[in-house]
């Protein structure tokens, strides 16, 4: 049923659910528009309402590209209880719908699609915005107007993460990112500033490339102390020139990745060399086509190895790949804990994996000894200090993993 939205809007259905509300497709003066409403608790909340109109300025003026425009920031509502986003609509899907159909991308694509994205993050970072929540599910590929071509990816939900990511929201010292793209330096409570959004992005690229994240799986503790101590396996195929740049923005220090602007310029640099590959042909550590892990001749198999020491508690996540999550941040001493660091290593087709069950199976047999006393420990650490400092508001409005699109728009385009 529609609903106005301010004076001007209209909403009509609903293109897809995030955390921090549901995307709308609606109409405008100026014709069909996209309208995030914020959730209920969010928009209820007066300081909320004041940072909103307080950015205002901010985000009606970044206009790129590759940047989902915002048309208007609308306050109001029938009980003046609405906060709103009317953003440019695009007709393609978000780029987390992409790869759950295609799996991995051919590295033109993938470096073409983060190219993209860069230019228009240097154009936003210039102006001091910082994006910080970059994710496939917040790149949206707009199809090319002929109906040929590649499509335009945009960058969408700018200065949404840093309005909800305030002290009432995100709890004392609290962080707010999804864990996959989170990048250390938030994990280890420092400010996050431009380069956070060159470490998502490239996290993006990997994933496009391969067909998962470089530090993601498991428990988002887990993927969270991943971030910090671990470094990210190499993909074989790439261009050695595409896998240095996208190490070295990766790098656990902020100070040595590469800025929006050259790291655009350098995936445009790359991109003629890798016209005509085909997708990576490499295993996913999380495949299913691992045999079961064999039972260890002469003794019980030992179980599963201990759980990482949980960062989030589970009733914040809605799912792994959870999204705003709160958390607390750790401390040093918290992230150094090692011994349950899984890197999630791509392997060559045929090359046994690292980090499978059966690659378990047989580490187990040297690790239990090691697994008791570090359990002992990750225990020790977990009584000393895995208080969680925030909570989250709890209202999620049902949406599925990645908040994807939910059904197909209307031929006219973008305003
Ligand atoms: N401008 C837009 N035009 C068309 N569809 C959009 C637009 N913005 C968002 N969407 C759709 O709505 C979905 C939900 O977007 P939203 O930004 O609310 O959530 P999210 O980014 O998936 O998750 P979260 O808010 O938790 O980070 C997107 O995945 C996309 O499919």
């Amino acid at each position: 049923m529609a609903r106005n939205i301010g004076s001007q809007y209209t909403t009509h259905r609903v293109l897809g659910r995030g955390s921090a509300g549901t995307v709308w497709l609606g109409e405008g003066p100026e014709g069909p528009v996209a309208i995030k409403l914020l959730r209920e608790d969010l928009a209820a909340d007066p300081d909320l309402a004041e940072r909103f109109a307080h950015e205002r300025h901010a985000l009606l003026g970044l206009e790129h590209p590759h940047i989902v425009g915002v048309r208007d920031l609308v306050i109001g509502g029938p009980d003046g209880s609405d906060l709103a986003l009317v953003m440019d609509l695009v007709r393609g899907p978000d780029l987390r719908t992409h790869l759950e159909r295609e799996r991995r991308l051919a590295p033109y694509e993938a470096v073409a699609v983060a190219a993209q994205i860069a230019s228009g993050l240097s154009v936003a970072h210039a102006a001091g915005i910082v994006h910080r929540d970059i994710k496939p599910e917040n790149i949206l590929l707009e199809p090319a107007a002929d109906g040929s071509g590649p499509p335009t990816a945009l960058l969408t939900d700018f200065g949404v993460a840093k309005l909800i990511d305030e002290p009432r929201h995100g709890g004392k010292g609290g962080v707010v990112g999804t864990p996959d793209y989170i990048a250390p330096e938030i994990v280890e409570g420092l400010p996050p500033r431009a380069a956070v959004d060159i470490y998502a992005l490239v996290t993006v690229l990997y994933e496009a490339l391969a067909g998962f994240t470089p530090f993601g799986g498991g428990h988002p503790g887990a993927v969270l102390r991943r971030q910090v101590t671990e470094k990210a396996a190499p993909l074989p195929g790439l261009p050695q020139a595409l896998w240095d740049l996208m190490q070295q923005c990766l790098a656990k220090a902020p100070a040595s990745r590469l800025r929006a602007g050259e790291l655009a310029s350098r995936l445009r640099e790359v991109l003629p060399s890798l016209e005509g590959l085909p997708p990576l042909d490499i295993g996913d550590p999380d495949g299913p086509d691992e045999l079961p892990a064999p039972t260890e001749p002469g003794g019980a198999d030992p179980g599963p190895l201990p759980a990482a020491v949980p960062l989030v508690h589970p009733d914040l996540l809605d799912d792994e790949r959870a999204t705003h999550t709160r958390m607390r941040v750790p401390d040093a001493e918290e992230l150094a804990g090692g011994a349950h660091g899984t890197a999630r290593t791509p392997r060559a087709p045929g090359q046994a994996r690292a980090g499978s069950a059966r690659h378990q199976a047989a580490t187990r047999r040297k690790r239990r000894l090691a697994v008791t006393v570090a359990a002992g420990l990750a225990a020790a650490v977990a009584l000393g200090g895995w208080l969680l400092a925030g909570g989250d508001d709890g209202t999620d409005d049902g949406r599925g993993p990645g908040g994807t699109a939910e059904q197909d728009l209307p031929p006219t385009a973008t305003p």
